[in-house]
């Protein structure tokens, strides 16, 4: 019997090292050989391929890839049909959503989406752009851009729309933002059919919840602490509110053993504060995942 196989796209670009990463966390052994467009994965059961990201979907629907991570921006943008299976809010740099935006020379006249009356607008996302324009009963001329669309006003366009994560492409070429068309993240979609083929749709299921619990546990950490039952309250009172702390018993009944799931950020202020409050023996350890 031959090994059943899960075909997965990965996205390259932007997308890609941030992907290897989640992957890495999840649990998986993740490569990407160079110039080979296959990267290796200790799961005999997926197999992956590197496609760009406004192409997954696009595969994923017509079903030579069972799933892929891909932006939302390019579902929307090639209006594919493919069942969204996870929603996971990764970017390139960061753990936020991108924003695609109209964006002018700092200096434009163009102020509101009506002053792009019969302008001329650079972008990678046409039917976006387009129906966007629609919507404000403006028309426009919208030019497919191959990328580096930064470039292009005022001299190659009026405006563009671009997408921007940290906002320092904008910035270093005078642009000003004029308004969001489009706020994007990454997702986790599945070709309709597999995603009800039961072997598929486990395999998938599994998948998405390791890489969300690695996402979970990210910036995170465990704290355990003893402390006399007499404390118990007290040092309870230090925790964020929102927490509930397992307690447990020690063989002296007159202490408890605390462990709590707290921000990492938050540790440096609260373990003093839980020292002081009579807890001892605290100790801080790294999570690599949470699932709920
Ligand atoms: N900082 C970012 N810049 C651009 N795209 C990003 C960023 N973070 C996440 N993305 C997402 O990555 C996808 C874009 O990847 P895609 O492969 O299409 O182009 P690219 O990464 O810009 O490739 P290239 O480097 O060849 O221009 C989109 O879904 C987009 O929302
Ligand atoms: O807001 P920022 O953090 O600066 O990120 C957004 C920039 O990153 C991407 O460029 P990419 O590297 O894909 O180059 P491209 O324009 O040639 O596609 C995107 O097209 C923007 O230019
Ligand atoms: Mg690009």
């Amino acid at each position: 019997m031959t090994t059943p196989v899960l075909k997965l796209g990965i996205p390259a670009g932007s997308l890609q090292e941030a992907t290897g990463e989640l992957f890495r966390k999840a649990g998986y052994k993740i490569s990407f050989p160079s110039r080979s467009y296959y990267p290796t994965i200790d799961d005999p059961e997926i197999h992956c391929t590197l496609i760009r990201a406004q192409e997954i979907a696009r595969y994923v629907q017509d079903g030579s890839l069972d799933c892929g991570l891909t932006g939302h921006d390019w579902v929307v943008e090639n209006d594919a049909k493919v069942t969204e299976l996870a929603e996971l809010v990764f970017s390139k740099v960061s753990r936020k959503p991108v924003r695609w935006v109209l964006a002018v020379p700092t200096e434009s006249p163009i102020q509101t989406p009506k002053d792009l009356q019969g302008k001329r607008i650079a972008t990678e996302v046409v039917n976006i752009t387009r129906r966007w324009l629609a919507s404000h009963g403006v028309t426009a001329n919208v030019e497919f851009s191959w990328g580096a669309t930064e470039v292009k006003p005022p001299r190659l366009a009026d405006a563009i729309v671009e997408v921007t994560e940290t906002g320092s492409s904008l910035r270093a070429n005078n642009l000003r933002i004029v308004c969001d068309i489009l706020t994007s993240t990454t997702r986790f979609i599945a070709n309709d059919n597999a995603a009800v083929d039961p072997w598929k749709r486990r395999k998938m299921d599994d998948l998405i919840l390791m890489l969300r619990g690695a996402m979970a546990a990210e910036n995170k950490v465990g704290l355990m602490m003893n402390v006399r039952k007499a404390d118990l309250e007290k040092v309870l009172a230090v925790l964020p509110a929102m927490l509930k702390p397992t307690i447990s018993g020690l063989s002296d009944p007159n202490w408890a053993d605390v462990m709590a799931i707290l921000d990492e950020d938050a540790v440096r202020r609260l373990i003093p504060d839980l020292k002081r409050s009579g807890a001892s023996g605290i100790v801080e350890f790294p999570l690599t995942k949470i699932i709920d």
